[in-house]
């Protein structure tokens, strides 16, 4: 399926200079956004995957349906505030914004399988400091899936030696 059509660009949003790629137009076709995540788990099922990890809020959208898919449980990974019991945190920088993520201290146990899913990879700030949290708690990342990638900013780049799945990319 070609999901490039379902993505709309967005010019100077949220700040000037930023084109962002606004996912809701495939999130509101049902078979479009039915595939995009049976794709992601069809990747997923060769890999074993314990438990799905998906940062807020985007990566939620993706994360929870694959994790039903898969039978597997979901853990989310929120900006600093929001989790009401231990954490762990990382700072973080993406194309447009600095941040704190965390995780709960007890939501990885060691050795677990982990898929990390998003909506979108641009620098890969906001992957890497998820990865960095799941391999805090002894996580082993098993995969990243994303519906798009900016190749443009070289997210990817951050992520060598980690096995990527993008469904559409924007050059
Ligand atoms: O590769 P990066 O440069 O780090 O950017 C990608 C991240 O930016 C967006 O999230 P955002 O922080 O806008 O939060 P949201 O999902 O709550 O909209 C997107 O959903 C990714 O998580
Ligand atoms: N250009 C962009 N469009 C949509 N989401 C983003 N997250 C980071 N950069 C983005």
């Amino acid at each position: 399926m070609d999901y490039k059509q379902y993505i709309k660009i967005v010019e100077d949003w949220p700040q000037e200079g930023i084109q962002f790629k606004d996912i809701t137009p495939l999130m509101d076709d049902g078979n479009v956004f039915k595939s995009a995540v049976d794709d992601i788990v069809t990747y997923a099922h060769k890999k074993n995957i314990d438990l799905v990890v998906g940062p807020e809020a985007r990566g939620f959208i993706i994360g929870c349906p694959v994790s039903y898919a898969l039978s597997v449980g979901f853990a989310p990974v929120r900006k600093e505030g929001k989790l009401p019991r231990d954490v762990v945190k990382v700072d973080y920088g993406s194309e447009y914004s600095e941040n704190v993520l965390t995780i709960h201290k007890d939501a990885i146990k060691p050795g677990q399988r982990i898929l990390i899913t998003d909506d979108l990879l641009a620098t890969g700030g906001t992957i890497e400091a998820t990865i960095q949290l799941v391999e805090g708690l002894g996580g082993i990342v098993a995969g990243c899936a994303f519906l798009v990638e900016l190749s443009y900013l070289n997210g990817a780049d951050k992520l060598k030696g980690y096995d990527i799945l993008t469904l559409t990319s924007f050059e």
